[in-house]
């Protein structure tokens, strides 16, 4: 496959290493000094978009990939309150774009269980539960996007939440969670590529699961992937459809 890169920073440059490695070559690679290389006329070039960019550039750049009609494979984070917008014209205009909080299997896997335990638990209403993220110091949406998928995967299953809230750790006069709330906790350290907790605390246990990235390979991975799996579809997709875990269990 012939794939654009929309942005080259750190994921970008792992992308490409694996998208080589996969036997794919890299026609377009777009960052912050070279925006006005964004055209259609380059963007034709490539059988499939990947952008990992920022919370401002995402949006210009779908729309860019929705005028080329060029297949768009989205891992920025930090743009989910346009989902709907961007499916709807996405959808309406026989666009194509695959977009994922976090493209990891082990995510995957864990969003997947993070579904199980939650419904399991409305049985067991001892325990409260919140979520935790810890990430580098760089990242410039909080909470992560995997915590907000994880928490929506809660709040879909177990009834006794209905909504998130986020604060960040250590941080003075943040509101306390009332009923119905989850909690996200956002914690920034150098150099964390990524480590999501969900805890069920009761009186007299805890049980903690979590997902701790070594390093951005297995993100980076899941997103040549996901653009390998795109090839030859027309639509809107999520990085779930690409694994499926949700089919036969
Ligand atoms: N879905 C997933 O599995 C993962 C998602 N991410 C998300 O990917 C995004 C990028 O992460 P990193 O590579 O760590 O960030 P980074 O800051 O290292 O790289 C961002 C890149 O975007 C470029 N950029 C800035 N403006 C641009 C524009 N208008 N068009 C194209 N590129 C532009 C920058 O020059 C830089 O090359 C973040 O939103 C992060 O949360 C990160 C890791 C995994
Ligand atoms: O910015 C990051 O680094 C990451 N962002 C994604 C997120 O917001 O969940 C995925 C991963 O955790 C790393």
């Amino acid at each position: 496959m012939k794939i654009a890169l929309l942005g080259y920073g750190k994921m970008g440059q792992i992308i490409e290493k694996f998208a080589l490695e996969r036997g794919h070559e890299v026609v377009l690679k777009i960052h912050d000094q070279n925006g006005s290389e964004l055209n259609k006329r380059n963007l034709q070039q490539a059988d499939v978009a990947i952008d990992f960019s920022t919370p401002d550039a995402v949006m210009h750049n779908i729309y860019q990939c929705f005028e080329a009609n060029v297949p768009v494979v989205v891992g920025t984070t930090g743009w989910y309150g346009n989902l709907q917008a961007v499916k709807n014209d996405c959808m309406s205009g026989n666009h194509t774009l695959l977009w994922g909080s976090n493209f990891s299997i082990g995510v995957n896997l864990f969003f997947h269980v993070n579904k199980v335990l939650a419904r399991l638990m409305n049985r067991y209403p001892v325990y409260d539960v919140q979520v935790e993220e810890i990430h580098h110091t760089q990242k410039l949406d909080s909470p992560s996007g995997t915590a907000i998928t994880i928490a929506e995967g809660i709040i879909e299953n177990l009834d006794r939440k209905s909504e998130w809230v986020n604060i960040q750790a250590a941080s003075e006069d943040e509101p306390v969670p009332q009923a119905g709330q989850l909690l996200i906790e956002s914690l920034r350290i150098e150099q964390v590529p990524g480590t999501h907790t969900v805890l069920y605390s009761s009186e007299v246990d805890d049980i903690e699961f979590k997902h701790t990235a070594h390093s951005r390979a297995g993100f980076a991975l899941g997103a040549v992937i996901a653009a390998e799996w795109l090839q030859n579809k027309q639509g809107f997709y999520s990085v779930s459809d690409v694994f499926e875990f949700n089919k036969n269990s």
